[in-house]
């Protein structure tokens, strides 16, 4: 026969999952019905205790759980939202070939890009889980899986093992965004959103568990007693009371909804509160204003007058055991709601009171003489569909003489219009005699009338009653609690085992990462000394190298016009890649004596010409050094840097070594800027007025000139000869025939004449000697005019530009001692070959450091994501063993 609702003997088997939602709650509350043995039911109401106690703590755990990776995706692990699609089959020589349908892509609704192949399975313990298709097609067969072909979580509803149920995200976007499946994707979304979607559904399944947990500790109960018209209804409801309590007439008295508490609801005190609308809500017990008190003694006139639109809430003090009380049997408060005939204009009320929500059990009373209806037919009918289950209650059977063929008539009956409760009528058909069993309880003093119905059959379906509004309760109550716990458990199995693949996934790739940039860290950090110091000298012997090679072509440059040559040779100018095609600068041809002054001037202009070019190929030297300087110190530092590093992208331009940028900024726009630049030694020799400016010396140098003469004649220096009164002669004829000399000068010459005419051996000397020195003088002016002039001027320079320790140039306030051309320019042209090796050297370090940071932060980044990975993994085992001890609250069967 049917199903009992009476616990079973001992067992403990784990739940079919193929079970409907009804079936799970009777076998995880009462036991599997294949065991089910008669039992009374206070066991009943101790299993119930205890399935409310397992129930209420799967949801407070699960609460708890998910508030903990609520948490967790807040603070340490941004949940990733997985989503499947169909995957190949794997290949024929696999060794273990799992269905199709259990293989599936997983990618991530952040990255849908990047697919792997996993296979979904449900394990014994209902759990979920996911593995990679690489790992599950090299291992065997795991023991604790379910078959193949046992249909998998959601599967009977028609999902897919890899869909959610609670926590599914609707991420379709668009005007269309009515997916129903993940695998609808149209955009990829952020991760944060994807986590905070998550949370927020989340947050949505706290509050239904809130729901389901209130409504599982709920204590009250709703029993709607109804039928035909003068069925009995008030007699059963005075029978479960034991007392008379509702109207009992043989005339249709009944016009109002009369719900019968126990008076604990009303503070132990018996009385009624008439509520002017049945259907309303806004009864409050107490608010006086929403009710009419009635007493005890008024009810009967209130139930009999009324005209049928409201209700009467009945507050009873019930002196039967818990073990024997309806309406407070310690596990439930009960109430019983006694409606008016179904026959009446009530019907539809009636109707729709039973489809409430906090109606657990309709309780149908159908008198044995009359049967069913059509209105009671429609009745059962309707309220079949909502219920399932229907208690019948065939009143009146003590009037009945073939008890049999009304039984089967009336079996009949019931199962044309409630089949499960016909199905089930051992349990929920009763024939009983109300008016007998109401005598028996309410006046046990008093000889109880006959009956033909025996007073056990009453105390059974009394009995019954109890287990049956118990098990309806934990039908309507314990169901929905436990089908979402088991959905959301399959749905963090589900979002948890993705996670943990990308856990695995991220330690693997932080640890590939680590491998590399973990030795090239520690070589960096070696190495950075050795580069430091080899930038170091690149930047010193590059700066060195130019100052020797300045210095050596600018000190050669000056003895070449020390000694009236110009400064530069052509095998110079042709080294200098910058200077190839010009020419090389050369002295003037000599324009006669009538024009020694300006020639003087003319060669003073070129050899400083000259010297000025003999600066320009120091320079150009100096780029040529520096140019294979920055070469070198890039090429050591790239040889320092690890691969992938940023290398140094910066182009040398040598042109822009020794030219003038920022000009404007100088202020001293306009100035002639030649080689050397603007400052002290850096301007150009030949556009300087303090050096251009020709002297007496340069065309007629006493000493140079009476110091060669003397050598040639006698050796003798310090002697004075007729050499010497010419040389003086020509001398003074020049200062004359010069146009541009002073008469000052003149004075001078005559003067130093007279110095000379006070020695007595000049004076013996001197008629001869003026005769000869006007004779000579002609063939000196002609004969050696043209050599020694560049070799006076040539001397002037180079001892103006070498003997000048303080050199002070109009143009600035410059007073330091400042060195000499040679070495004032080779210090300015290496200071310029430091300063650009110094921004190479700078750079190459700023990029080491940078790696060297660069590989430091990959190193920390993967360090940190394989100790975030592993804290998800230990907190992905801990959320497994919780959900684990959940899931045994809410499948492991109660043991009675
Ligand atoms: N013989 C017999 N009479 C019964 C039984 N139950 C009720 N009666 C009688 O049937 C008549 C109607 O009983 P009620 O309890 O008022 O019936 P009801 O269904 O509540 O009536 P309304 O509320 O008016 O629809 C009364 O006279 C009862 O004494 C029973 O089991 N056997």
């Amino acid at each position: 026969m049917a199903q009992s609702y009476f616990p079973p003997s001992a067992s403990a088997s784990v739940v079919d999952s193929s079970s409907t939602t009804e079936e799970i709650v009777k076998e995880t509350a009462f036991g599997p019905a294949d065991k089910v043995a008669a039992a009374k039911g206070d066991d009943v109401e101790a299993n119930y205790l205890e399935q409310t106690d397992r129930i209420v703590g799967a949801i407070d755990d699960t609460k708890s759980i998910l508030t903990d990776i609520r948490h967790f995706n807040k603070t340490s692990w941004i949940v990733r939202y997985p989503r499947f699609k169909p995957a190949s089959p794997p290949p024929p020589e696999s060794p273990n070939r799992r269905r199709p349908s259990s293989r599936h892509s997983l990618s991530f609704a952040d990255d849908p890009a990047k697919e792997i192949d996993v296979v979904s399975s449900r394990r014994k313990s209902m759990k979920r889980s996911l593995t990679l298709a690489s790992v599950a097609d090299e291992v065997t067969e795991e023991p604790d899986l379910l078959p193949e072909d046992a249909p998998s979580v959601g599967e009977e509803e028609g999902l897919i093992p890899t869909d959610f149920q609670i926590l599914r995200l609707d991420l379709k976007l668009g005007p269309h965004g009515t997916s129903s499946s993940v695998g609808g994707l149209v955009s990829q979304l952020e991760k944060a959103s994807i986590a905070n979607l998550i949370d927020e559904r989340i947050g949505h399944s706290l509050n239904h568990l809130d729901k389901l947990r209130t409504r599982v500790v709920d204590k009250s109960s709703k029993v709607l007693v109804t039928g035909d018209l003068n069925a009995g209804k008030s007699t059963l409801v005075n029978a479960f009371l034991k007392r008379e309590v509702m109207p009992v007439d043989q005339q249709p008295c009944t016009n109002l909804f009369c719900e019968v508490h126990d008076a604990s609801e009303n503070d132990g005190v018996e009385e009624a509160h008439l509520i002017e609308d049945c259907m309303s809500k806004s009864y409050n017990r107490e608010d006086e204003s929403t009710f009419t008190r009635v007493p005890m003694s008024g009810i009967e006139d209130t139930v009999s007058n009324s005209d049928g639109t409201g209700a009467l809430k009945i507050y009873l003090k019930d002196p039967a055991t818990a073990s024997q009380s309806l309406l407070g049997n310690g596990v439930v408060n009960i109430s019983l709601i006694d409606a008016p005939g179904l026959n009446r204009d009530s019907f539809h009320t009636t109707e729709l009171f039973s489809r409430q929500e906090e109606i657990d059990v309709v309780v149908f009373v159908v008198s044995a003489e009359n049967h069913f209806t059509l209105s009671a037919k429609e009745f059962l009918f309707n309220a079949s569909n909502e219920k399932a289950y229907i208690f019948v209650v065939v009143n009146k059977f003590d009037g009945i003489r073939d008890k049999a063929k009304c039984k089967r008539l009336i079996l009949d009956q019931i199962k044309q219009v409630s089949p499960n409760t016909w199905k089930e009528a051992d349990d929920l058909v009763h024939f009983v005699d109300s008016k007998s069993a109401l005598a028996k309880a309410a006046f046990p003093e008093t000889e109880p009338p006959k009956s033909s119905v025996p007073q056990e059959t009453f105390d059974t379906m009394m009995s019954g009653l109890r287990s049956f509004v118990l098990t309806k309760r934990a039908v309507s109550k314990f169901g929905p609690a436990i089908t979402y716990l088991r959905n959301i458990l399959s749905d963090l199995d589900l979002l948890l085992s993705t996670n943990r693949i990308v856990a695995d996934a991220d330690i693997i790739e932080a640890k590939e990462i680590l491998d590399r940039a973990r030795p090239e860290l520690e070589k960096m950090e070696r190495e950075k000394q050795v580069l430091e110091e080899g930038l170091g000298n690149e930047e010193d012997e590059a700066g060195n190298t130019v100052h020797q090679r300045a210095l050596a072509i600018l000190e050669q440059a000056l003895e070449r016009v020390g000694r009236g040559e110009v400064a530069v040779d052509s095998t110079l100018v042709h080294r200098a890649s910058s200077r190839q095609g010009k020419a090389v600068p050369s002295l003037p041809p000599y324009p006669g004596i009538l024009h020694v002054w300006d020639y003087a001037s003319a060669v003073r202009k070129t050899l400083l010409s000259s010297l000025d070019m003999a600066v320009a190929l120091a320079e150009d030297e100096a780029r040529s050094v520096t140019s294979s300087g920055v070469e070198k110190v890039f090429t050591l530092a790239d040889s320092y840097l690890p691969a992938g590093a940023e290398r140094a992208n910066r182009v040398f331009v040598p042109e822009a070594m020794f030219s003038l940028r920022n000009r404007s900024r100088t202020g001293r726009r306009g100035q002639t800027v030649v080689a050397g630049g603007v400052y002290g030694l850096g301007i150009g020799l030949a556009q300087r007025q303090d050096l251009l400016e020709t002297s007496f010396l340069d065309v007629f140098a006493v000493h140079h000139h009476l110091a060669k003469i003397s050598k040639i004649h006698d050796g003798d220096e310090e002697s004075f000869s007729p050499w010497g009164l010419v040389s003086l002669g020509v001398g003074a004829v020049t200062m004359v025939g010069g146009s541009t000399v002073g008469l000052r000068s003149f004075v001078e010459g005559v003067a130093h004449l007279g110095e000379i005419l006070g020695n007595e051996q000049t004076r013996k000397w001197i008629a001869p000697g003026v005769l000869v020195a006007t004779v000579g003088l002609g063939v000196y002016v002609i004969l050696e005019l043209p050599k020694t002039i560049p070799k006076s001027v040539g001397i002037h320079i180079k001892s103006s530009l070498t003997e000048s320790e303080l050199h002070q140039y109009h143009h600035t306030n410059l007073v330091t001692p400042q060195p000499g051309f040679a070495e004032g320019h080779a210090l300015r042209i290496a200071k310029e070959t430091r300063k650009v090796l110094r921004m190479a050297t700078w750079e190459s370090r700023s990029l080491y450091c940078r790696a060297l940071d660069q590989r430091g932060a990959e190193v920390k980044s993967a360090e940190e994501e394989i100790v975030r990975a592993k804290t998800a993994n230990t907190f992905f085992d801990s959320i497994e063993e919780r959900t684990y001890a959940v899931r045994e609250k809410v499948e492991v069967p109660m043991v009675a």
